[in-house]
């Protein structure tokens, strides 16, 4: 995986890092202080001295970071209440620690008790919640949520209680925080739906734990940055020409269904590819070459052709799927480009056509396997190609379920929506984020196979190029704004390639603009 890109740690992960930095010197008390410090400042940091607040402190560590956060928050002029749920002769180690040092009262927890709260510090569960919220723990979480819709600043310590920091599923109830302050790496439960809807503003502080612990945890999820896809495009080499810039293949529809196709093409020469053909049935030449200029087209009338085009060495990655159509003949393609040795991304139909009877699929995929090949399923197409693996079913989160289907497909596997998941068959994994709620729209996603498709033409790996192509696909809709639709996504290309190799450049309107 790329260096610089940010890790995400499960709680086991990060139990680990704890214990790491714990082992090599620094007093586990020591890394409390500091998470409660960073608690108290998020709240300092926009509540005034003298704000009422009230800290609801769990039975864990979590509560042990509230009860640090109560007492620096009290030394700095805040009118703190520290709620307690369970008994203080419960506490343990580092959190019965923090507790003896808070010397004002400790109230048994009461949903009442929140009335009047300017600000609330949930500190009842954080990454050792292991089971659905009930009781006291529930109306607790539904007293901090109905403070919330009085007005009262809800800061989560590390997660929103409720909200598991793995998985972001909530474990029956959950509190959704105006911040949450979380220690050395976010959490994927901060990045998955539904936890990151619950999570409001993230911060994430340093309490102390050393990079160097992450060469033993080896976390094998990362969320997808600038930083990401800046290492994983390839860069054009001064002395390179188009030829070494990688040739892509999109397939194409027949006559009545070539816009998919075309929208990738463009996508792929947008992303980089040095050139790009359309592999276009006879009956559509006439409309796909009257349309695209920059894109060539060749003549393919089914599978053997596709083979016999694939065959030549300079073609280096293929897409298909968007407006091929579902049935026999797509299988057919989808078959015969598998078959052969170049990067292969599936889309759309090219899934769909499989749907219900995936065998042959994925015995082509594993016949292939280690060579770059990557399926972009949204959540629909997702279940009909994998919805019937147990594996699948029992994961707990759409993490564990695109990592599932990676290993079964034996093949990188994007799966798309608000949290995109990319997932490698070895089980490195990314989350993207970076997507407007306006690239929903048609055609998007024929943009996004393009992406792909190009930077493989180029020479990234299959893992890189499609986390990165997600990645640089929400850039695009970003630049644009609301209003887009898919044809302006390839447009906006030069110019987040542009900010992403020079942070200086000016966004494109801005440039627009011109001397005044
Ligand atoms: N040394 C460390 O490990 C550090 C931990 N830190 C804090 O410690 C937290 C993790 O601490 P813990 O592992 O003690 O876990 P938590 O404090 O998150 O919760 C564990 C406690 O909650 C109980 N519990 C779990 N689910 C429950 C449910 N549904 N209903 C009722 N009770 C439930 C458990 O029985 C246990 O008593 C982190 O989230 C972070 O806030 C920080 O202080 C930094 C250092
Ligand atoms: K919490």
């Amino acid at each position: 995986m790329p260096a610089a890109a940010s890790a995400l740690l499960t709680t086991v992960e990060m139990g680990e890092a704890d214990r790491l930095t714990i082992a090599s010197g620094t007093p586990g008390i020591v890394l409390m202080e500091n998470a409660g410090r960073a608690v108290a400042d998020a709240v300092a940091r926009r509540d005034p001295p003298g704000s009422r607040v009230a800290v609801v402190a769990g039975p864990g560590n979590n509560g042990g970071d509230g009860f640090v956060a109560a007492r620096l928050l009290a030394e700095r002029g805040f009118r703190v209440t520290l709620l307690l749920v369970g008994s203080p002769d419960r506490l343990k180690g580092d959190a019965a620690a923090a507790a003896a040092r808070w010397t004002g009262p400790v109230v048994p927890a009461a949903p009442e008790a929140l009335a009047g709260a300017h600000v609330v510090v949930d500190a009842l569960f954080g990454a050792g919640l292991d089971r659905p919220v009930e009781g006291l723990p529930r109306a607790m979480i539904e007293a901090m949520n109905a403070a919330a819709g009085q007005g009262a600043r809800v800061v989560a310590v590390d997660l929103p209680s409720g909200i598991n920091g793995t998985t972001g599923a909530v474990m029956g109830v959950a509190v959704t925080a105006e911040e949450s302050v979380t220690f050395f790496r976010g959490k994927p439960g901060h990045w998955l739906l539904p936890g990151r809807l619950h999570r409001g503003r993230l911060t994430v502080a340093d309490i102390g734990i050393p990079d160097a612990v992450l060469a033993t945890v080896r976390p094998r999820c990362v969320l997808v940055d600038a930083d990401f896809a800046r290492e994983a495009v390839p860069v054009p080499r001064l002395a390179g020409h188009k030829y070494s810039r990688g040739h892509a293949v999109v397939v194409s529809g027949g006559a009545s269904t070539t816009g998919a196709a075309r929208l990738a093409a463009r996508a792929a020469l947008r992303a980089g590819a040095g050139l790009v053909t359309l592999a276009s049935p006879p009956d559509a030449m006439a409309v796909v070459a009257a349309a695209s200029l920059a894109v060539m087209v060749r003549a393919v009338d089914g599978a053997a052709a596709l083979a016999d085009l694939l065959a030549d060495a300079r073609f280096n990655a293929v897409a298909l799927g968007p407006g091929l159509g579902v049935g026999a003949a797509t299988r057919d393609l989808v078959l015969a480009a598998l078959a052969g040795p170049r990067a292969v991304v599936l889309d759309a139909d090219a899934l769909t056509s499989f749907s219900g009877a995936p065998e042959d699929l994925f015995a082509a995929l594993r016949k292939r396997a280690g060579q770059a090949t990557v399926l972009t399923p949204h959540d629909g197409e997702f279940s009909r190609l994998f919805g019937h693996l147990d594996a699948v079913r029992e994961a707990p989160s759409k993490l564990d379920r695109t990592r599932a289907a990676a290993r079964a497909a034996a093949a990188v596997v994007l799966c798309k929506g608000a949290d995109t998941v990319i997932a490698d068959l070895d089980g490195r994994a990314a989350i993207n984020t970076n997507a407007p709620a306006h690239l929903a729209t048609a055609g998007a996603g024929d943009v996004l196979t393009g992406i792909i498709a190009g930077l493989c033409a180029q020479g990234a790996g299959a893992f890189e190029a499609a986390a990165a192509a997600a990645w640089l696909h929400g850039a695009a809709a970003t630049e644009v704004g609301p209003g887009l639709i898919a044809e302006d996504l390839s447009e906006a290309m030069p110019s987040v390639y542009a900010r992403l190799f020079d942070p200086l450049a000016a966004p494109r309107a801005a440039r627009a603009g011109g001397l005044r």
